[in-house]
């Protein structure tokens, strides 16, 4: 018999030695403060599933992304506490507008002292719902249609595929669509047999979803496409017609 696999860690660098390096170095030094404020008070209430909120690296790696791009009107599908979200308005220009959807509003509010104290909430539009619905609505607002820089998608990963059609009508050509967990903790690469001895049916359903969703990208030619393999997998996905 194989041995059992236990994932439980998110990074996909398998060292967990490497990690509070790249972390210790370069992240938490830099970590904005309220970030910073925003990822302990989200352990501090969510213990284990803080690990929802993407890492420090991943954070900083958005933020200059964003402002490489010169982006001021992004889309945001899955919220949580607000990690990724703080770091996107702190990236963009006062006048940017974010909207930032989700249908957990207490997650949200775990973090908006955070996001208020960074004086960045003015940027924000949180919408209290589920996400297909309302990129539904912004398809059927001409002004809102291909005006969007960059969307990124950190939701239930069983929309992927459909939130990727709709926000194909969102985005300008040359904007970017960034998809999270697209690694989902190395198990997208896992064998079948090492698969069916995982004991964790979350991990294995997704691993399944997330195998989809990576094959369905990889043949989008509407986009260039560049996986990053940072913090749980990042697939970017930039507009080109
Ligand atoms: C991994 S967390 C997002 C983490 C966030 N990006 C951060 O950095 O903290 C996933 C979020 O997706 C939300 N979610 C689940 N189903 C959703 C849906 N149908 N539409 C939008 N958000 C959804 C959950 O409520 C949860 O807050």
């Amino acid at each position: 018999m194989a041995e059992e696999v236990v994932i439980q860690d998110k990074s996909i660098l398998k060292s967990p030695a490497l990690v509070e390096y790249i972390y210790k170095t370069y992240c938490y030094p830099r970590e904005h403060e309220q970030l910073k404020e925003l990822r302990e008070a989200t352990v501090k209430k969510y213990k284990l599933k803080s690990v929802m909120g993407v890492p420090v690296d991943e954070g900083q790696f958005l933020s200059i992304f964003l402002k490489v791009m010169n982006a001021k009107k992004t889309i945001e599908v899955g919220v949580f506490t607000g990690y990724s979200l703080l770091t996107t308005a702190l990236a963009l220009p006062h006048d940017a507008k974010i909207t930032a959807i989700d249908p957990d509003r207490e997650a949200y509010e775990v973090g908006l002292p955070f996001i208020q104290k960074a004086g960045v909430d003015q940027k924000i539009n949180f919408i209290e719902s589920a996400a297909s619905s309302v990129l539904d609505n912004l398809i059927n607002d001409e002004k809102e249609v291909e005006s969007y820089d960059f969307a990124f998608v950190d939701a239930n990963k069983d929309g992927y595929i459909k939130y990727h059609e709709q926000l194909v009508k969102l985005i300008k050509i040359g904007g970017v669509i960034a998809y999270d967990n697209t690694l989902w903790f190395g198990c997208v690469a896992l064998s079948d047999e090492e698969e069916i001895i995982m004991k964790d049916d979350f991990l294995k359903a997704n691993r399944k979803i997330i195998r989809e969703v990576n094959t369905f990208l990889a043949k989008d030619n509407r986009f260039e496409i560049s996986l990053v393999s940072i913090g749980d997998g990042l697939t970017i996905c930039r507009r080109l017609y």
